[in-house]
């Protein structure tokens, strides 16, 4: 188990690829621009799914950490927060009335579900 969140990688990611550092491979991911990035991401995508459905527990776990990793630089690009997606998910959790059931308490306001 680990207590590293999406979050801090956000924050990283948005302190390294503001930094100058020759060394960091987010710095030069995120100077080549969004363009680039988004094919970044649809090769770690396909890698994924490759990996989804071979018998390598440890090559998918991997690849779906670079999968994420490149999204969290494509969304950092585009300025969308993390905390917006998660607003996405959590709005359509709602929806289905879910929420409870994953043991969240409903918001004030979250109409009956
Ligand atoms: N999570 C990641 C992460 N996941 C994947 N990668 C890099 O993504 C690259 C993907 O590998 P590929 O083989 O597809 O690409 P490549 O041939 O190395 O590079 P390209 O020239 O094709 O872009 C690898 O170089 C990985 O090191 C990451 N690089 C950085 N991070 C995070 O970003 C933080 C800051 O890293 P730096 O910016 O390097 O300081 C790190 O501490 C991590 O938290």
């Amino acid at each position: 188990m680990t207590d590293f969140t999406l979050a801090d990688l956000e924050t990283i990611v948005a302190a390294r690829a503001a930094s100058e550092d020759s060394g960091s491979y987010t710095a030069s991911l995120a100077a080549k621009g969004i363009g680039h990035v988004a094919k970044k991401l649809g090769e770690e995508a396909t890698e994924t799914v490759i990996a989804a459905v071979s018998q390598d527990e440890d090559r998918l776990t991997s690849e779906a950490a670079d999968l994420i990793y490149h999204l969290v630089v494509a969304l950092h690009l585009r300025h969308i927060p993390l905390s917006a997606v998660m607003a996405e998910l959590g709005r359509r959790t709602a929806q289905t009335g879910l929420a409870e059931k994953a043991g969240r308490p409903r918001e004030p306001g979250q109409a009956n579900g």
